[in-house]
């Protein structure tokens, strides 16, 4: 896998809209799951979104993992999920603490649901839908945000 050149905030390609990847089985979108994967890794992210690597399909992965700052992350496996759509999510919020690869020594206090149910293809192609809480509930609202063209700053209140 490469890791790939990570668009800064002012990139056209973060404030548009992505595409549903609709070829999913095809060995760009694998290797590309791949290089996402690879790529934010190397940045010691917790998610990343294919807008950021300059790819406007709706891709993200999810990687909570503890850091100094998150003790408490849940560890999880990097989850790819492509087409992701937030079917529900709660009307109670927390705040927490957000970062972006995107807007590099930014970091602000941001309002989220703290639960939500999200649905998805897998890279296998399999339909998902399940829940999330907490911090790994936030990083996906993060990052389908992403997939919207909205960055974080933007949800300050
Ligand atoms: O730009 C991205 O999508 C990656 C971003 C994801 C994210 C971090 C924090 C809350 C929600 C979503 C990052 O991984 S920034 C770097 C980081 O690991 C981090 C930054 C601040 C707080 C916790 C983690
Ligand atoms: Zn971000």
């Amino acid at each position: 896998p490469n890791i790939l050149r990570i668009a800064q905030q002012g990139e056209p390609i973060l404030a548009q809209r992505a595409a549903n990847v609709t070829n999913l089985h095809d060995a760009t979108i694998q290797n590309l799951i791949d290089d996402m994967q690879a790529t934010l890794l190397a940045a010691n992210g917790v998610g990343i979104a294919a807008p950021q690597v300059f790819i406007s399909l709706r891709i993200i992965i999810i990687a909570s993992r503890p850091k100094p700052r998150y003790p408490d992350a849940p560890l999880m496996e990097p989850l790819a999920m492509i087409n992701p759509e937030i079917c529900w999510q709660s009307p109670d919020t927390c705040t927490g603490w957000e970062g972006c690869l995107s807007v590099p020594d930014a970091r602000a206090p941001v309002s989220r649901s703290n639960h939500l149910r999200v649905r998805y293809l897998t890279r296998k192609g399999e339909i998902i839908e399940t829940e999330y809480v907490g911090f790994v509930a936030r990083i996906i609202q993060h990052e389908c945000d992403h997939l919207d063209g909205v960055l974080f700053p933007e949800r300050v209140t």
